[in-house]
């Protein structure tokens, strides 16, 4: 995979225009943006820091030099005629992106991998080419010429679409973690070419192909599994597989940017040189104490830290807002972590999915979760009672749970005159089953203990009354 991750940052890599998504066309474009004649690059030290840090979290040895290079091409939305990039010496290289995904017939065993990262460069995105079918024209916005990028090349080692999306999937946490790009795929955030080639087993590489412009990690998936399908296809029936990336012999469209000295980044303080200030310069020492916690650390500090599944650990990164709804709950409930997981995974998530809801549009907060588990670990409500009561919580957002409760009549019935009293009505009307349990078939007794949970409406520990019961027919 490539992957060209665009940098967060408020300005442009080398001008100081705006970086704004949605922004009116044209509203953000210097002159350097526009390629005037007379205008010079000026690197924006906040987009060099992005691409560092990126590295440091996907374990890459980062150059202490690096070099721009101009790569020529010519297209409307690019009007310098090339642009800037770091062909020869990028910023980063030699890294690893470690992912998971699931495997087995319930998709519940977690498999790792890793891919290498060849190289991260730093790069300028173009402008954006509109087609305007109607006065059949073609209309440049230059917004987004110039924005910084962060292109991730990757090496060719992963073997079906399902591996490319969870790495990909992986990365989009990573970065978000670090907020050095947003990496929303639907809104160009980060954009993915997939590379793709077949070949025999024991022999090299066969030719690639270049799939561009994918736009979601789903379909990511769909167009490796699709182009490796019909290369296979290609070459069963004696064809040859074309390398159809269009664009010209990129490397003979190089040359070095005259324009940009070359980009030093320095350990620490004390390696900055006389006379340069540090808080102008890049130091890697800085960026490593900013490091945040990544999500394969989060993952397994809330598997160790709770003893909930890894699966579930995967959930609660993934889901914007989960991981911390989770952690509140847990500390202000007195139940186990394990119970609330199902609480967090099954109900929350599952009414969340249905409405098609973000966490944090849940109406039900993590204090009301808590206080609802509370009353069904005490015993005062019984589980499937408390399963109902979420629900009422969810519709009615503005009552308490002790408020549903009282209207409702939940309270689980735990007097053990009343219960009795129950039992031997249940006892009484049904002489059948009682004859049938005395003759030794003890299943029938389950008929009997469903008859109570009906007529108190689920009120009853199912312990106590099945006690209760034995010895009435015993
Ligand atoms: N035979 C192959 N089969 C599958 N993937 C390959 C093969 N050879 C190279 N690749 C992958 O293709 C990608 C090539 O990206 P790279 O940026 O180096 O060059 P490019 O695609 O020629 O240039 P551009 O950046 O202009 O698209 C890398 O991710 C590399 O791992
Ligand atoms: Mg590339
Ligand atoms: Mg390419």
């Amino acid at each position: 995979l490539e992957v060209h991750a665009q940098i967060q940052s408020t300005s442009k890599l080398f001008s100081g225009s705006h970086v704004r998504f949605l922004a009116p066309p044209n509203s953000l474009v210097s002159h350097f943006d526009a390629s005037l004649p007379g205008t010079l690059p000026v690197l924006n030290r906040r987009c060099v820091e992005a691409a560092v840090l990126t590295g440091l979290a996907l374990n890459c040895t980062i150059n202490r030099k690096s070099l721009f290079d101009r790569k020529h091409y010519f297209y409307a939305d690019m009007p310098a005629g090339y642009q800037i990039t770091q062909q020869r010496v990028p910023i980063a290289v030699n890294g690893m992106l470690v992912y998971s995904h699931f495997e087995g017939r319930r998709r519940n065993q977690v498999v790792t991998k890793s891919v290498k990262i060849k190289q991260i460069q730093l790069e300028q995105d173009s402008g954006k080419s509109l087609h305007d079918d109607e006065q059949s024209q073609t209309l440049i916005d230059l917004n987004r010429a110039g924005v910084g990028l962060m292109e991730l090349v990757m090496e060719p080692e992963m073997c079906c679409g399902e591996e490319a999306a969870a790495a990909v999937r992986e990365l989009q946490l990573i970065l978000q973690a670090l907020g050095t790009c947003q990496a929303n795929m639907a809104e160009g955030q980060l954009r993915v070419d997939a590379n793709v080639s077949v070949h025999r087993p024991g022999e090299p590489l066969g030719v690639r192909t270049e799939v561009k412009n994918i736009n979601s990690v789903r379909h990511l998936a769909k167009a490796i599994d699709y182009e490796i399908q019909r290369q296979m296809e290609v070459l069963q029936s004696a064809g040859k597989v074309l390398n159809e990336t269009r664009a010209f012999d990129s490397k003979s469209g190089f040359m070095p940017e005259p324009n940009l000295p070359p980009l030093f980044v320095y350990e620490s303080k004390a390696s900055v040189p006389a006379g340069v200030d540090p808080a102008q310069v890049v130091v890697i020492d800085r960026l490593s104490a900013q490091l945040p916690e990544l999500p394969s650390v989060k993952r397994t500090r809330l598997v160790e830290t709770y003893g909930i599944l890894q699966e579930h650990s995967f959930t609660l990164v993934n889901e914007d807002g989960l991981m911390d709804y989770f952690e509140n709950v847990v500390q202000t409930t007195k139940a186990e972590p394990r119970k609330v997981i199902g609480w967090v995974i099954k109900e929350l998530m599952g009414n969340l999915n249905s409405q098609n809801l973000k966490v944090s549009q849940s109406p039900i907060s993590p204090c009301a979760l808590a206080e609802l588990i509370n009353l069904a670990e005490s015993g005062h409500i019984s589980s499937s009672t408390a399963k109902q009561v979420f629900q009422e919580m969810w519709k009615a957002p503005e009552k308490t749970v002790g408020q549903i409760v009282k209207e409702q009549d939940l309270w689980m019935i735990n007097d053990k005159e009343e219960l009795q009293k129950i039992c031997r009505r249940i006892v009484d009307s049904h002489p059948e089953e009682v004859q049938i349990i005395r003759r030794g078939n003890k299943k029938v007794l389950n008929k009997l203990m469903g008859e109570v949970q009906r007529e108190t409406k689920g009120r009853t520990d199912p312990v106590q009354v099945r006690a209760i019961l034995e010895k009435m027919v015993s």
